[in-house]
């Protein structure tokens, strides 16, 4: 608020939090009024690497399996993995001609942005700095066409630092998912997801572990390659559900190489799933 503040807002332009009855200004990027995206769900991770792209790739591939139009944001700007995940080159972008990005469409028919598809070479490195990356997907959610769309994964930026909290502010999300893997500070992570998204208000439902464990090819016992997992008891103690233990599966690897995760036959995000189908 200004020193000089009448408190007349008519008369003056500033964003401050008197206008609006004292309530903080939204800082909610607007949706386009050609788009319709009905849920939006975030899917985050405390670093890099856990499998957070896999978990938001298998979660769309799983609400569209349902009949539900789904999308993916990959907000994930500096290391964009989804379009390869599903076999899509860097030329799957379209504009309309009052300037709208078309989202590149995979084969079974899920909508995706992603910086990937805006480079040259899907091998060229995206330098930029925070406010540029926040900018960049600010404007994947308002200068894109997003039709009719029942549920939309956002693969968020890893951590809990600048850049996902301005993602955090500018899209409506319905909920998250965290994503964590054994290996981690699990109970340092969660905790500060979860602080992150009560202080933005955002409902968190449900943990995922990733690479919770590998089945033996011979005799199918669980081995649990990271040492024990501490996941069921970090969610009761936040009362959050655990949606979903993800195994360390060759074939997903392979998979997502291939660019064919859609093509992934399992049955791991059933739970996650039916916590999404109920929002
Ligand atoms: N459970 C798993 N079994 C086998 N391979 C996996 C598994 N989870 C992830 N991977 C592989 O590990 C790599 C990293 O996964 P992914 O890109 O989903 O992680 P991420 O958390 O999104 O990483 P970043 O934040 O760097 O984008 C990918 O090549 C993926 O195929």
């Amino acid at each position: 608020m200004s020193e000089n503040c009448t408190h007349d807002c008519n008369s003056c332009g500033e964003s401050c939090s008197s206008r609006n009855g004292g309530q903080p200004t939204s800082l909610l990027a607007p949706l386009n009024p050609a788009s319709s995206v009905k849920h939006v769900i975030g899917v985050v991770s405390g670093k890099g690497g856990v499998g957070k792209s896999l978990v938001t790739a298998l979660m769309a591939v799983k609400i569209n399996e349902k009949g539900k139009h789904t999308a993916i944001l990959d907000a994930d700007i500096t290391g964009p993995s989804i379009p390869k995940a599903f076999g899509l080159g860097t030329d799957g972008l379209s504009v309309t001609e009052d300037g709208m990005m078309v989202p590149a469409t995979t084969a079974t028919g899920i909508d995706i942005m992603s910086a990937n598809l805006l480079l040259d070479k899907d091998t060229d490195p995206v330098i930029w700095r925070g406010p540029v990356i926040a900018g960049a997907v600010k404007q994947f959610w308002s200068d894109a066409l997003w039709k009719d769309v029942d549920y939309m994964f956002v693969d968020m930026p890893p951590g809990t630092g600048d850049v996902p909290l301005t993602v955090f502010q500018s899209l409506p999300l319905s909920g998250i998912i965290i994503v964590t893997s054994p290996q981690e500070l699990v109970s340092m992570i969660v905790a500060k997801a979860v602080n992150m998204a009560q202080k933005m208000n955002v409902p968190i439902l449900g943990l995922v572990e990733n690479m919770s464990y590998l089945s033996c090819p011979d005799c199918g016992k669980k081995i649990s390659v990271f040492g024990e997992s501490h996941i069921d008891e970090i969610a009761e103690q936040y009362g959050i559900p655990v949606l979903a233990k993800i195994p360390i599966d060759p074939k997903i690897a392979e998979n997502v190489d291939a660019g064919t995760v859609e093509y992934l036959k399992e049955d791991w995000m059933e739970t996650a799933a039916e916590k999404v189908l109920a929002l």
